[in-house]
């Protein structure tokens, strides 16, 4: 590998953000996937709290679910630490040079395995303890170049870019992979980190800090408020020698978050969750226990199941201000959002309280606190089932509709203009999907394909679920605990329980 001769140069590198598109994306291989491991769970026992083993990577690469379409569902569904949080504040304890970090509520699922793996490859050590903590010490790492295979598996992966070059003033890190929703550029957080006093150098995403140490403090804003670029920011600048300003930053909540843990480890950043954030650099972080927030686009997914088989269930822990925009459009469809408890949320869909159908909305996807682009393709599933027509526009990502030539294969009547769907609902009284074979192509649309076909009149079939267990934890087991018919068919034949553990 090439190699800057002095890599604590201050001279300017140009950066091209063309050398810095991302490589095509890459599953796990079954060739390199570990055996199944012993079988010792059971749906009864789904909690809120599951354990996170993080051992190695899920083979589900050719598991597919078989839903048989038309059941209602009921009861209580627990809501998994979210995906996002969970992955950007792994990347975080990186920035925690003095003793482990704790964490509680990280899902088990196979990007935040592959997360646990790309710390590991450099040194980290990340270690399950009792059922519910997952603990990470970052104080012995000395590497600054990740495993390339697995940063191209997540996208979240290159979000150890700025710990790295903050905590050892270089890193060399891949292009990371991710859901293939758009090209997904890492401009931003280069320019954020060159802001801060970083050369990155042309063809590779190879950064060093200023002045031979690691980074100096500085002001940056953002033309779009990109989640990684602003999370990647925050990091670097927690270490940055002097105060660093952002401005346009993502609010989403996950990135909210990752700031209350870096404060948890002794970082100092004011206006955590707004769109200015102010970062005075310290020296040193200190590991911390730390509780990941529920996952908003799981109970988001949850409640759209619950729309679509116009069923009534309850879901907790939800931070119900998280999940606002669903709430808001479903409730506009005629169902009804009931806040039972300071974390749980009743969703009702059934005839009694819509009438019998539900209407058509329109929806745009934005940067929080808009509608949220990961819950896009679920709610369109769940439009192809409403009365009347609705316009979807998906201004977040330029790519993100892969879903719709397999909703239309269940039957679904949906045109396309660039990033603008055209739903033609369905007639009062009747569900138009029929089920059949279809394709996760990404995480969220696989989940809309499963829910698709849960309203449907016959069997569907969803293959390449590898996707949706890249971000859900325990997708059909907490479907078939609502009543859902989902069974998982592995090579080795039907099986109702995940193959994790
Ligand atoms: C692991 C993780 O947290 N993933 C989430 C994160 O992805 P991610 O952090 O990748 O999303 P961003 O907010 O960065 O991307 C939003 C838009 O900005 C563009 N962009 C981004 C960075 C950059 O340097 N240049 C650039 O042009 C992207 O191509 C995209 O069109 O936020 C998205 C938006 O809420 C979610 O859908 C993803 O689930
Ligand atoms: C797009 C998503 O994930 P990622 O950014 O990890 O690809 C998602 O969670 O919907």
């Amino acid at each position: 590998m090439h190699r800057n001769p002095n890599p604590y140069c201050c001279h300017y590198h140009h950066f091209s953000p063309s050398s810095l598109l991302p490589r095509p994306f890459n599953l796990p291989s079954m060739a390199t996937a570990s055996p199944l491991l012993p079988l010792t769970f059971l749906p009864s026992k789904i909690s809120a709290s599951t354990s996170t083993p993080l051992r190695a990577s899920l083979p589900s690469i050719d598991h597919k679910l078989v839903i048989s379409g038309g059941r209602p569902i009921s009861g209580h569904v627990p809501i998994s630490g979210s995906k996002n949080s969970a992955l950007a504040v792994l990347a975080g304890t990186l920035c925690c040079s003095s003793g482990p970090v704790a964490l509680r509520g990280v899902p088990d699922l196979l990007d935040t395995r592959t997360m646990a793996d790309v710390l590991r490859s450099i040194g980290a050590r990340v270690e399950a303890e009792h059922r519910d903590v997952l603990v990470v010490d970052a104080s012995d790492v000395g590497l600054t170049e990740p495993c390339s295979e697995k940063i191209g598996r997540i996208r979240a992966g290159f979000f150890v870019l700025g710990p790295l070059v903050a905590r050892f003033g270089k890193a060399e890190v891949a292009m990371p992979g991710g859901c293939r929703i758009g090209l997904r550029p890492v401009d931003l957080y280069i320019k954020g980190l060159e802001a801060l006093g970083a050369v990155a150098e042309e063809e590779k995403v190879c950064v060093y800090g200023a002045n031979g140490k690691g980074l100096v403090g500085g002001s940056f804003h953002l033309a779009y408020p990109s989640v990684g670029a602003t999370e990647t920011f925050v990091m670097a600048a927690s270490m940055a020698d002097g105060v660093s300003v952002l401005t346009n930053a993502a609010m989403e909540p996950e990135v909210a978050d990752l700031t209350k843990f870096l404060i948890a480890c002794g970082a100092c950043i004011e206006g955590a969750g707004t769109s200015t954030l102010v970062i005075t650099g310290r020296k040193k972080l200190y590991g911390a226990e730390f509780t990941i927030l529920p996952d908003r686009i799981e109970a988001g997914t949850f409640m759209a199941a619950a729309a679509i088989t116009r069923s009534c269930i309850s879901l907790s822990p939800v931070i119900p201000p998280h999940v606002a925009q669903m709430t808001e459009k479903l409730t506009e469809a005629g169902c009804k959002i009931t806040q039972i408890g300071p974390s749980a949320l009743e969703v009702s869909a059934v005839p009694e309280v819509t009438g019998g159908d539900l209407q058509a909305f329109n929806i745009k996807t934005l940067p929080y606190p808009g509608f949220p682009t990961d819950l896009q393709a679920q709610c369109m599933a769940l439009l192809t089932t409403c009365v009347g027509s609705s316009i979807i526009e998906e201004s977040v990502f330029e790519n993100r509709m892969h879903h719709v030539e397999e909703l239309k294969k269940l039957g679904a009547d949906i045109k396309v203009d660039g990033n603008t769907a055209f739903i033609d609902g369905t007639k009062p009284g009747r569900i138009a999907l029929t089920g059949g074979r279809v394709r996760a192509a990404d995480l969220r649309g696989g989940a809309a394909l499963v829910l698709a076909g849960m309203a449907a009149s016959r069997i569907t079939e969803v293959e390449n679920i590898a996707q949706i267990d890249r971000g859900y934890e325990r997708f059909e087991e907490k479907l078939l605990l609502l009543g859902a018919d989902v069974k998982r068919e592995t090579e080795a034949g039907v099986s109702n329980l995940h193959p994790v553990m």
